[in-house]
């Protein structure tokens, strides 16, 4: 059994588990060694028979409010809670110091829960796994591949010139689609299509015309199957996967057909980036391959996977950026006067320049931290853990709630709201476990670095180029459908400067 060296005494959790709400870093909480209590005394809310906590959830909004949901019980039950959802039993983990001990005891090969209809599709068409389907060995293996290059902010910083060259071609994108007002009728699908351009460019030296007036469907293709994967794969979660395959059904065809277009689409730049007119070109494919130590059949899935991962999210961010910036004038001033300021004479942000600019820095880790992307990712335990005082059987689900963590008033003082200034305090109090907008640990974003990056140059010329406004300031909500997307169109407009 695994046991955690800081465990919270069972006697001081229980009571404050059940009498307080959400404790943090900032109370002084006493982690002493102990027995630890059962699984079945971790407090949480109804269990009742075969669904758990199934009808609570589906009462207060379903799945896509889980965030608020986990959120609120958060704040009743304490930072650990034992939730069971009739399909999975869980135990969540919504406190920094909690999520801090549980990473100290870290295994080799972290493992994510299993996403199993991308498994079960992978072994149909006898395709190989990435780095967000891959387990144990061969996910480390992989994993030290990428990370060499990826995770290097020095590596990372040389994209800048091919990241600044879409965005030379998104701005004049934008003048276009805007209309009269400066609205843009579906902003988060034009940030999708940067995203993607942006990876390509990257992965593969390759543009595929998303920002150009004639774009064609072909080009659409990757973003398109991956809204109609991502649709389908909740259905086929939530019932069985196994029985949708075996009665091909719709949500399995649909599916597997969106799934075949995005290797599809990933196996062609691969095949042209590899070929001899393109195989001395100075792109993260070539890198890689030149090391040889991934088939092809692996660089296939670790390319489509890191497209996976990296289009909407960076999409989504963005889109929240924009968002929490257009409600904030004092603070649009301040970052572009800190832009002018560094990029004189219309010299084009760099890697190197983005240096001088804390400010736009904390704008972006602030609106990651107030309107996250991904609110919570998860472990599966290899072992049985002693986590706060209680012992979590081997095999349970681990759901680490980032949300939860990012809006405790406790660690962020008013903590919904939009607050740079919080990070440019010269001596920071915040636990660093209470914001990770990428995960952390061994199994943390491999696109960190490249998201960051995107997302600074990004806003560098979204701003030297126009004023956002905020054409309404009624409150947005966001729903939880893979990534937190807002439930109605962003109230945004661009202003030409
Ligand atoms: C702002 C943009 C992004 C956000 C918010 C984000 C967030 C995340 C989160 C929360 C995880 C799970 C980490 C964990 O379990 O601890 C993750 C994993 C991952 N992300 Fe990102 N991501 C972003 C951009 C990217 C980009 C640009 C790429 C590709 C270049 C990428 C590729 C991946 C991959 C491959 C994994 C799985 C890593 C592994 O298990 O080894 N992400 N991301």
């Amino acid at each position: 059994m695994k046991t955690l060296s800081l465990v919270l005494s069972p006697s001081i959790v229980q009571s404050l588990m059940h009498n307080l709400h959400l404790h943090t870093q900032t109370e002084s909480i006493a982690f002493t060694k102990g027995r630890p209590l059962p699984f079945s005394s971790l407090p949480g809310p109804v269990d009742l028979p075969g669904i758990g906590s199934l009808l609570n959830v589906m009462w207060n909004g379903g799945l896509q409010n889980q965030h608020e949901i986990m959120f609120n019980y958060h704040q009743k039950f304490g930072g650990i809670f034992k939730m069971n959802l009739g399909f999975f039993k869980s135990v969540q983990i919504g406190d920094p110091c909690l999520l801090e001990s549980f990473l100290r005891h870290e295994c080799s090969y972290p493992k994510r829960m299993e996403i199993k209809p991308w498994k079960m599709y992978r072994e149909y068409r006898k395709e190989a796994c990435g780095l967000l389907t891959l387990e144990g060995e061969e996910w480390l293996k992989m994993r030290r591949v990428a990370q060499g290059k990826l995770m290097k902010i020095k590596e990372v910083g040389k994209m800048d010139a091919q990241i600044n060259e879409v965005l030379k071609d998104f701005i004049p994108h934008v003048r276009r689609v805007c209309d009269k007002e400066g609205k843009i009728d579906d902003l988060y699908f034009e940030l999708n299509k940067l995203s993607y351009e942006i990876i390509c460019s990257v992965l593969y030296n390759e543009r595929c015309g998303l920002l150009q007036e004639a774009c064609t469907e072909e080009a659409l293709l990757f973003i398109h199957s991956v809204k109609k994967m991502m649709n389908y794969l909740g259905p086929l979660i939530v019932t069985s996967p196994d029985l949708h395959k075996q009665f091909n059904t719709k949500s399995w065809k649909s599916h597997t057909e969106a799934w075949d277009n995005i290797f599809a689409t990933v196996k062609k730049c691969i095949d042209k980036g590899l070929s001899s007119d393109c195989s001395q070109r100075n792109d993260l494919l070539n890198a890689i391959h030149n090391e040889q130590s991934l088939t092809k059949k692996q660089l296939s899935s670790l390319f489509t996977e890191l497209q996976i991962g990296g289009v909407e999210t960076t999409a989504n961010s963005l889109l929240w950026l924009i968002f929490n910036i257009s409600r904030h004038d004092d603070v649009q001033e301040k970052i572009l006067k800190e832009i002018q300021s560094v990029l004189l004479s219309g010299k084009i942000p760099s890697a190197e320049l983005l240096q001088k600019m804390p400010y736009l820095k904390s704008c972006i880790k602030e609106s990651m931290r107030v309107t996250p992307t991904v609110p919570f990712t998860s472990r599966t335990l290899d072992e049985d853990t002693n986590l706060g005082g209680y012992l979590i059987p081997r095999g349970t689900i681990a759901m680490i709630n980032f949300h939860a963590m990012m809006w405790n008033n406790d660690c962020f003082p008013d903590a919904q709201l939009y607050q740079p200034e919080r990070w440019m305090k010269p001596r920071s109090t915040v636990n660093p476990f209470a914001n990770t907008p990428f995960g952390i640990g061994r199994r943390m974003c491999i696109g960190r670095r490249l998201a960051e990056l995107q997302l600074q140059l990004t806003l560098c010329w979204i701003l030297q180029n126009f004023q956002l406004i905020a054409t309404d300031t009624e409150p947005v909500k966001s729903i939880a459908s893979g990534v937190m997307v807002p439930t109605r169109k962003l109230p945004v407009a661009f202003k030409k400067r």
